[in-house]
């Protein structure tokens, strides 16, 4: 058995992959999540503890119980509406209970934490793509609390030792292509899920949130990235903590734009199932393009990514079509 890392949300999507990888890479993943947005089913490689971040009392039976060497932390509420409909109970999830978290995990003697942030904490981009140092800020709760911590952990370095690697993923997207595990949001709200639901007839219609941006077609471009190319930057960011190596921010995209439109091509011709679209206004926040200039995870981790557009629609699509009716909580 290898080093047991505990993965704080990995009952939940990118969690879940991660897990997969984390094991083939000989770790045990130790699984601490609450079940209020992850799957018990996606829990395949190693024990699960349901617990809260937010609760300090069983997060250090956890520990104790499973002496890990190091966090991922995906633990969090991942929804723009909700940021901005409750951001009372969003920012005590997503900034509280990460310095409960923290907390807990320095009582424990671990200094090593992964974090999920997103590229939402760069807001409007003033260019494009986007390097690490471009500014950040975020133009809703959800982006704000994740730049929240990054600058909490940024403190927690300063002037506590405490190392972290911050993740900022561009658009997850695709699925184990075993069809193990796979995406699964309540409600789910991204675009390819949705898109491909149109396409199985399960859904009427896919909804073009605005057709006026200053884009080559006029919808959003956005850079999706394979959630197992994600699995796989945490398993280096985990050896580049591990190795004693300084704390650091990393982007993880593609560095390859999608529109809307095109995006919803690829779909069609995948399904051959053409469905109808309805204009529809813009989404509050949306921004025009995010696109990823991922350089610096290159260089540094070693990371590259290694599925395109074409593999992210199969591997979801298969996903859809057999997996994801199927999942009880
Ligand atoms: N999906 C994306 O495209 C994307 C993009 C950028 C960043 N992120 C970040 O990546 C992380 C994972 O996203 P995801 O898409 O896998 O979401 P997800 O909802 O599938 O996974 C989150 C998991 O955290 C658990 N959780 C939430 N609050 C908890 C709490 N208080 N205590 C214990 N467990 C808790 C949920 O039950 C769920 O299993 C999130 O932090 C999200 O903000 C996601
Ligand atoms: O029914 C839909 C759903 C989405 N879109 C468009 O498709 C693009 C992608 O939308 P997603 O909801 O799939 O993804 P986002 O870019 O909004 O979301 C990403 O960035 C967010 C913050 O901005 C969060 O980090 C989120 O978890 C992450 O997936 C956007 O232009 C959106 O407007 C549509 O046109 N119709």
């Amino acid at each position: 058995m290898g080093e047991t890392i505990l993965v704080a949300g990995g009952a939940g999507y990118i969690g879940s992959h991660t897990c997969l990888r984390l094991a083939e890479a000989g770790f045990t993943p130790v699984v601490y999540d609450n079940l209020s947005n992850g799957w018990e089913s996606f829990v395949q490689w190693g024990p699960l503890e349901v617990g809260d971040i937010n609760d300090a009392a069983r997060l250090d039976e956890v520990f104790a119980k499973h002496r890990p060497v190091a966090v991922i932390h995906f633990a969090a509420f991942i929804e723009v509406g909700f940021s901005v409909a409750e951001p009372g109970p969003f920012y005590g999830n997503n900034v509280g209970g990460t310095i409960t978290l923290v907390e807990a995990a320095r009582g424990a003697g671990i200094d090593k934490l992964v974090f999920s942030s997103t590229c939402a904490t760069y807001g409007a981009p003033v260019r494009v793509p986007m390097d690490e140092s471009h500014p950040q800020a975020p133009l809703n709760p959800y982006g704000r609390s994740k730049l929240m911590v990054e600058e909490i952990l940024r403190d927690m370095d300063r002037y506590k030792g405490f190392r972290s690697v911050v993740l900022r993923y561009f658009n997850a997207a695709g699925a184990d292509p075993q069809g193990r595990i796979g995406e699964k949001h309540e409600p789910e709200t991204h675009a390819i899920p949705l898109a491909i639901a149109a396409a199985r007839g399960e859904r009427d219609r896919f909804m073009l949130f605005g057709e006026d941006y200053d884009t080559r077609d006029g919808t959003c471009v956005r850079d999706y990235i394979h959630v197992l190319d994600l699995a796989d930057a945490h398993v280096a960011a985990l050896k580049w903590l591990l190795a004693g190596k300084d704390s650091a921010a990393f982007n993880l995209g593609t560095g390859t734009g999608t529109s809307v439109k095109e995006l919803v091509g690829a779909i069609e011709r995948r399904s051959n199932r053409p469905f109808p679209l309805e204009p529809a206004p813009r989404r509050d926040g949306d921004a025009p393009s995010l696109v990823a200039d991922n350089g610096k995870a290159r260089d540094l981790l070693g990371w590259t990514p290694r599925y395109g557009l074409d593999e992210i629609i199969e591997h979801a699509w298969a996903w859809h079509a057999n997996g994801a009716g199927a999942l009880k909580r």
